[in-house]
């Protein structure tokens, strides 16, 4: 099937709009995990995978539509690094895939008819539908020195070098049981290029979104331009979707208009809480600026604004999916929105 039709049929038969996971990382840390790690969340693949699949089910619980895989930070190169071997790398990689079906399938198989996950629509009673999405953090992230909010490789950086970084695990991740691959947080142009390429040389057969995130509302964490960042996502066949995440929610309108202009593929936004990570703290603090609403309260607008699919990043939890769950099905609260768009 079509990377494109694969998530067009998922839309319709989730009723038009899709609801994502929330800030994955955050909920392993509400339970007490410390990721303060080279490896972050992906730690709790050696570690704790139990925890790992608990929180997929609380989201999936909350409402989530698609789960991201801990695979974020889990490289064969971040494994490696801490004296694991080849092999074990990359099952641990395949594993992240593997427990996230895991927990849909505990998840659909604890839901019962009656239950209020099933859709009821014209007589027809239907599973709601879930997407297990393998996650690909950026260079940056494994770098783990806070250039994923940055996207300054340096000037040797290469694009040769990001596809040479990234091209086993994308394989993996492919051949994996995944629905889809998420390249998350993608701080700048060549990084996307890079996955772009990647995507076309290995043949990819499933669909991948590529996600970027922004500090100002205009360009990526770069400086590169979100429109043209969107134009090489738009490019790219097997890629299915385009958004933004981990990115304050003030700047989500804008962006999604931005990313419009150049795509018709179906816009994903998970933003942030709107606090800003400090690499030197390894903390996330408040923005001194303006202050953010909590973005449940914003949903509506960016549906308008055009997007499908709707979810959480860092320092969100399964609350903030469970309102946005509400938001998006529950038809009193849409009109609700509207009318306070007014
Ligand atoms: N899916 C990832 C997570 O929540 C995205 C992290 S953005 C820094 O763990
Ligand atoms: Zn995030």
């Amino acid at each position: 099937m079509e990377p494109s039709v694969l998530v067009s049929d998922f839309l319709a038969k989730c009723g038009g709009y899709a609801v994502v996971d929330g800030g994955f990382a955050t909920e392993l840390e509400r339970h007490g995990q410390n990721l303060n790690d080279p490896l972050w969340s992906a730690k709790c693949l050696i570690s704790s995978p139990d925890l790992v699949r608990r929180v997929h089910l609380d989201y999936l619980d909350a409402g989530a539509n698609v789960i991201i895989t801990a695979s974020y930070q889990a490289t064969i190169q971040g494994f490696e690094a801490k004296g694991l071997s080849r092999e074990e790398a990359e099952t641990l990689i395949r594993r992240s895939v593997e427990i996230a079906c895991e927990a849909r399938q505990i998840y659909h198989d604890r839901c019962t008819k009656d239950s209020w996950d099933f859709l009821h629509s014209e007589n027809i009673t239907t599973r709601r539908p879930v997407l297990v999405a393998a996650s690909v953090g950026s260079y940056g992230a494994y770098l783990a020195d806070g250039s994923e909010y940055t996207g300054n490789y340096g000037d040797s950086m290469t694009m040769e070098k990001l596809k040479d970084f990234h091209r086993r695990r994308v394989q993996i991740l492919a051949k994996s049981g995944a629905d889809l691959i998420a390249f998350e947080t993608i701080p700048n142009k060549l990084e996307a290029q890079a996955y772009a390429e990647l995507l076309e040389e290995e043949g990819i057969d499933i669909p991948a979104w590529f996600s970027f995130s922004s500090k100002d509302g205009v360009n990526v964490v770069s400086g590169d331009s979100i429109s043209e960042c969107a134009s090489v996502a738009d490019s790219c066949k097997q890629v299915a979707a385009v958004g933004i995440n981990c990115t304050p929610p003030r700047f989500i309108h804008g962006l999604i208009l931005s990313i419009r202009k150049v795509t018709d593929k179906p816009v994903v936004i998970y933003p942030n809480s709107g606090e800003t990570y400090d690499a030197e703290s390894k903390q996330w603090v408040k923005s001194s600026g303006e202050a953010d609403e909590d973005f449940v309260s914003y949903v509506g607008k960016w549906r308008d604004a055009g997007a499908s699919l709707f979810g959480g990043c860092c320092r969100t939890t399964p609350n903030t999916i469970r309102a946005i769950s509400r938001i998006l099905f529950d038809k009193s609260s849409l009109t609700l929105s509207k009318a306070e768009d007014n």
